[in-house]
């Protein structure tokens, strides 16, 4: 078996948990198809989520940036002496995750680490990436490999810092004279404000760790600038209340106190994949020019070195049986209770 001993428990391999994206135009309706099962997201919706893609040809750039991502933790792992084979399986495309952890066994594994793009508590970014791995466990059957899903990681210095350094180099792309009407504005994927209530142990984490990168980012890379956090990509069907204000209304308000420029950090994603290159890069930066606002976005982790590092910290952290690295005051823990973000409430066909 190749892996190694840490007292405790032996992990014998590695597994990027993504979301998944297409990549051609005729992935797109069957990806979202996958995406909504089950969840009541109206056709209308669904149909112009598919205009989005196409204007990118029908691909998603997010499965290039899982490839990305693997090839530095790969290099990152070697420079560490960290012997550990590396998967990669997603939520909602190719590949699936049910199809590697078939591909898992059949190589002997036993017991993984999972590593998930998102860095939030919360049932779409935390507590539905252990919901596919039991899946596709249950897919796989007898001698299906173990997956623990490396902890949460908002306010890790190898996802802070990647931000802090990307406000600042957006914000230096801004008119200097401007800087005392500069705001900056931090932005995550909207959920239903019932599944925010939900999020956590005891309700509210999400928002809790969202406004606590928030603060951390702001602090060290702009603090002189006032600063907001708002929401993105909603989506669902109108009557159900999800987080607000959307950035693009947000951005009207600040206009009209008065805010000339604006940096947009979307904190709350690891990768700039489509809801943060059309949302934000297309529709918000649409609405900042019809405003007249100046408008930066800054970057997402992606691929920055200290994000990889992280990774490889997390793994250490989790071997070593080490304390956790946080810049933050909320609680973080491996493995989290199994009865914490419930799912929503499905609506619809089942899937
Ligand atoms: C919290 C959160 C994250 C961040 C955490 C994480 O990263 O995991 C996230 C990420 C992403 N969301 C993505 C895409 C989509 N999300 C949708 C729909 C939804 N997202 C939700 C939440 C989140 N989503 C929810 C509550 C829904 C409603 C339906 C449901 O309950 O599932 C839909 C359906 C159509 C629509 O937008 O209405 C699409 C296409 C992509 C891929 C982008 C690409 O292709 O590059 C990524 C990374
Ligand atoms: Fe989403």
């Amino acid at each position: 078996m190749i892996g190694w001993q840490d007292g405790r428990v032996v992990y014998d391999a590695f597994v990027l948990l993504s979301f998944g994206g297409p990549e051609k135009p005729d992935d797109v309706m069957p990806f979202l198809r996958n995406v909504v099962r089950g969840r009541g997201v109206p056709d209308e919706r669904l149909a112009e989520v598919a205009e989005h893609y196409m204007h990118f040809g029908g691909v998603s750039p997010i499965n290039q940036q899982c490839r990305d991502l693997l090839a530095a933790i790969g290099d990152e792992f070697g420079r560490h002496g960290i012997d550990l084979p590396l998967y990669w399986g997603n939520r909602n495309w190719q590949p699936m995750l049910a199809d590697t952890v078939a591909q898992m066994r059949d190589d002997g594994v036993e017991t993984a680490l999972g590593f998930a793009t998102s860095a939030y508590g919360g049932y779409s970014s935390c507590k539905q990436y252990w919901e596919d791995i039991a899946a596709a466990r249950k897919a796989v059957g007898p001698g299906a490999p173990k997956i623990l899903k490396l902890r949460q990681f908002h306010d890790h210095p190898g996802f802070v810092e990647p931000n802090i350094e990307s406000v600042r180099t957006a914000l230096a792309s801004l008119d200097e004279s401007r800087r005392a009407t500069t705001r900056l504005v931090f932005t995550a994927h909207s959920i239903p404000v019932s599944m925010a209530k939900t999020a956590g142990p005891t309700g509210g984490r999400y928002n809790a760790q969202l406004e606590e990168t928030a603060r951390l980012v702001h602090a060290a890379a702009a603090a002189d600038l006032e600063y907001d956090l708002v929401w993105q990509s909603r989506s669902g069907p109108p009557q159900v209340p999800w987080l607000e204000p959307d950035i693009n209304d947000h951005l009207e308000s600040l206009a009209e106190k008065g805010v000339t420029d604006v940096v947009v950090s979307p904190i709350g994603f690891v990768s700039d994949h489509l809801e943060v290159i059309w949302d934000l890069d297309n529709e918000a930066k649409d609405t900042a020019a019809r405003l007249g606002l100046g408008y930066a976005r800054a970057t997402t982790p992606g691929t920055h070195p200290r994000f990889v590092a992280m990774i490889r910290e997390l793994v250490q952290e989790r071997t070593a049986g080490a304390s956790h690295t946080t810049l933050g005051t909320l609680p973080t823990w491996d493995v989290c209770p199994t009865d914490c973000c419930p799912p929503p409430q499905r609506r619809g066909a089942p899937s």
